[in-house]
């Protein structure tokens, strides 16, 4: 199901008719009262609302929020993630091949990389194109967000072999959706309750880990739940866990330049 996308204000119409033909959105000016999920586009950007909760939005924002607190005191390169990527003095190139909401693409960008983030949902792809089109503007983090390449598509298809290995990405990153219990869902912030319900799992995810190691040069990463299996029931080189998450490395070479 897709959300319906709802403009209040005029100024924004172009806009959202651009939105609507490049992610498939249809357009509504007035919804029912039990609509349960819409897009929503204002001044402030574009969101994703919960038609029984109006104060729960989905938003990608860099500029404030988590974004902002852990682009300064995240840690840097002594993050998990930044670890699990292999980032040093040398920054490796990144795709991100399950970009959902932008966060770990920001953060490895944030570290120097380039990122190349892929993402099919229509939904996540424009909330992300939103956020990383808002970001930009803003002097802060203009330079980190340039090294951010949105690609609207699915991953099964982007990724291809590459035979020259100086046209590889050195690192393809993996974080699908997993299986998510009754307890956990409970526990999930109302926001990501949406995210969730548009989003569903990726039940097809086992097939990216083949096609991600046919097409990274140095190594693959995948993020899963602490106590998750590893992916395609593929035992990694090694893993970092950490206190939610861990990330499955699989080595191929070095991660430095060629
Ligand atoms: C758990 S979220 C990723 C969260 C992300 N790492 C972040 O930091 O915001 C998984 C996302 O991967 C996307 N996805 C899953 N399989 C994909 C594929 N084959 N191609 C592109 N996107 C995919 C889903 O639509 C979803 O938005």
């Amino acid at each position: 199901m897709t959300p319906r996308l709802i403009v209040q204000d005029n100024r924004q119409q172009r806009r959202a008719e651009q939105l609507a033909a490049q992610y498939g959105f249809t357009l509504a000016t007035v919804l029912p009262d039990d609509e349960q999920f819409y897009l929503c586009l204002d001044e402030q950007g574009l969101s994703l609302k919960q038609g029984n909760f109006p104060r729960t939005a989905v938003q990608v924002n860099f500029s404030e929020g988590a974004a902002a607190h852990r682009r300064k005191f995240g840690g840097g390169q002594g993050q998990d993630i930044a670890k699990a990527i292999g980032i040093s003095a040398y920054k490796p190139t990144v795709v991100d091949a399950t970009a959902g909401l932008g966060r770990d693409s920001f953060v490895l960008a944030t570290l120097g990389c380039r990122v190349f983030a892929q993402e099919r949902q229509p939904v996540v792809a424009a909330l992300l194109a939103d956020g990383l089109q808002r970001a930009a503007a803003d002097p802060d983090i203009a330079d980190i967000i340039a090294r951010i390449s949105l690609q609207y598509g699915s991953s099964h298809e982007l990724l291809q072999p590459v035979a020259d290995p100086a046209h590889k990405p050195d690192v393809v990153y993996l974080d699908p959706m997993f299986e998510h219990d009754d307890k956990q869902t409970a526990q999930v912030k109302k926001d990501m309750q949406a995210f969730r319900a548009v989003v569903g799992q990726d039940t097809d995810a086992d097939d990216l880990l083949e096609k991600a190691l046919a097409c990274a040069r140095c190594r693959v990463v995948v993020k899963r739940a602490r106590k998750a299996a590893p992916l395609a029931g593929r035992a990694p080189s090694y893993a970092l866990t950490g206190k939610a998450n861990r990330f499955d490395v699989y080595a191929l070479a070095k991660v430095q330049a060629l």
